[in-house]
């Protein structure tokens, strides 16, 4: 048996295979694929189809090692008796990782049967991307794009049979000029190779261009943004890739390749930020005030370093331990404490994709005010490998809310302890008395006069305030104001799993 049967949308294929010198019965339907030897050694290997990544036929004078009684060569050369499935397994610590089984069969005709409906299985996965506009940028983080697009990104999608159209960026906002000029046909992907402020570029330019298409005025806070049609990807290339750490658990390249490769996606807030008259920028991943704000401006500096930069800024501006003077109102989420649980996984229940309908009661608005070391509003929980749990362990990444994060000004000994906390892998920063943190819809920030800090330098008045790091980037404003927009993006991205010790199937022991 071998010819497809019930449903002609729905082959079923049954037959005989040579699997590492082991005869198995081989069993495809749309779902799964799974394969399991007749005799002892026995083995028995479930897969789900959408895992698969591409189906290729072998050359016969490959399979020598294969080849037994039960097997003869095709007649002409050109008719193939085995092929090879390439697919993704899920590994330790959220990865994923390339696997391939090559099945033999002693007739063509059957091989190129299986071939045939394995490959137009995976073309009806219309979710996945069959052409990508893939901006690489060869000067983020170890300066490593165009190597890890050569060595790492370039054959797994040639093997997927997915074509790129593919921009090294020259300078900064090449990637966000292209896409506003640059005509989409045919693309069904844009993806970076970059950090998070590549990744910015992006999608600041996307939503951009879709506001824009539908003649939405972006300098309004209150406009509501459609949602881009063109699903985004990111490749780690940068210094700290928390989006991509945060969305996939790593930021393992080759996992990042595959999430995008297998096509499913996630919805992923973004946030916008104006100032009182205009807009000032979207992100994805954080925007702080104070400490980390001075860091991004001095680190910039730098950047011959590469990602030493952040520490030796880091630690020179922990030392000059400055406090701002602000004003913060909230526009907090009635949702349980953002200091505990649950954490945000694959099908999460506060990411799930019903809009959300929150009204906004005027009454839950709150006011703050302080000296403040930082202000932080999180969009996502900005893990990353040198903080596994994140900057807000808790944050989640499609519930339209964000976490704000605030820190007082305090002694340099609990700025230690404050750091400590933030790459613990067991602890948050939650408990410390100087830290408190809301789950909010919206926020705004009004720096205040500082005669203190005038004080210390009256000839500069630009002393008295700080600046904001937006996703990597400087952004300038004493007065703004942030809105989350739920899942206004959807990225590649199956989302790392709650648990990643028991793999899912037998095929990833
Ligand atoms: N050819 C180029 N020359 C100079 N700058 C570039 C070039 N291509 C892109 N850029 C800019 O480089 C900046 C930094 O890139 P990116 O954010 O990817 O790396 P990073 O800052 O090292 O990493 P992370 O944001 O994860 O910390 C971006 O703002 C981008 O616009």
């Amino acid at each position: 048996m071998g010819e497809p049967s019930g449903d002609e949308c729905e082959p079923v294929l049954l037959n005989t295979f040579v699997i590492k010198k082991q005869r198995c019965r081989v069993y495809f339907h749309r779902g799964l694929l799974k394969w399991e030897s007749e005799a002892d050694p026995y083995i028995r290997v479930s897969l789900p189809s959408k895992n698969v990544v591409g189906v290729e036929y072998e050359h016969p004078s490959e399979l020598s090692a294969y080849t037994n009684e039960t097997v003869c060569q095709g007649e002409s050369p050109d008719e193939h008796i085995s092929f090879t499935l390439h697919y993704v397994v899920r590994s330790k610590q959220h990865k994923l990782r390339p696997s391939k089984v090559t099945l033999t069969h002693s007739d063509p005709r059957q091989v190129a049967l299986w071939v045939k409906t394995i490959r137009s299985f995976i073309k009806d996965l219309t979710y996945r991307p069959k052409s990508l506009l893939l901006f690489v940028n060869p000067y983020g983080g170890k300066k490593r794009g165009q190597k890890i697009y050569e060595k790492n990104v370039k054959p797994l999608l040639a093997r997927a049979g997915i074509e790129a159209r593919v921009v090294i960026t020259q300078h900064q906002n090449h990637a966000h000029e292209t896409i506003l000029s640059c005509s989409f046909e045919g693309i069904d992907g844009i993806v970076c190779i970059g950090g998070d402020g590549t990744l910015a570029e992006v999608l600041n330019a996307l939503v951009l261009r879709t506001a824009k298409e539908k003649g939405i005025d972006t300098d309004n806070p209150n406009a509501e943004l459609p949602q881009p049609s063109i699903c985004v990807g990111v490749i780690p290339g940068g210094s700290t890739d928390t989006v991509a750490y945060t969305l996939h658990g790593t930021s393992d390249i080759q996992t990042a390749v595959f999430h995008i490769i297998l096509g499913e996606s996630t919805g992923l807030d973004i946030c916008s930020v104006h100032n009182e008259t205009s807009l000032l920028r979207y992100y994805a991943s954080m925007l702080s005030y104070g400490y980390l704000g001075d860091v991004c401006k001095s680190s910039e500096k730098f950047r011959w370093m590469g990602p030493k930069r952040y520490d030796y800024s880091g630690f020179r501006k922990i030392l000059a331990n400055r406090g701002y003077l602000s004003e913060i109102t909230i526009l907090s989420s009635d949702e349980d404490s953002p200091a505990t649980g649950p954490k945000c996984y694959k099908n999460c229940n506060k990411c799930g994709d019903e809009p959300d309908k929150i009204e906004k009661p005027p009454s839950d608005w709150k006011t703050v005010r302080g000296r403040f070391f930082m202000v932080n509003g999180l969009n996502i929980s900005c893990a990353c490998a040198k903080a596994p749990n994140g900057f807000s362990p808790f944050c989640h990444i499609g519930d339209g809310c964000l976490d704000v994060v605030l820190i007082r000004h305090t002694s340099l000994i609990n700025i230690l302890r404050l750091l400590l906390r933030v790459s613990s892998k067991t602890r948050t920063m939650f408990d410390l008395p100087f830290v408190e943190v809301h789950r909010a819809q919206e926020f705004t920030l009004q720096a205040m006069p500082d005669p203190q800090l005038q004080l210390l330098d009256p000839d500069a008045p630009d002393a008295q305030t700080s600046v904001w790091n937006c996703d990597g980037e400087v952004v300038y404003g004493t007065n703004i104001k942030i809105r989350v927009r739920r899942q206004l993006v959807r990225m590649f991205s199956q989302r790392m799993e709650e648990d990643d010790r028991e793999p899912s199937c037998i095929v990833c022991k």
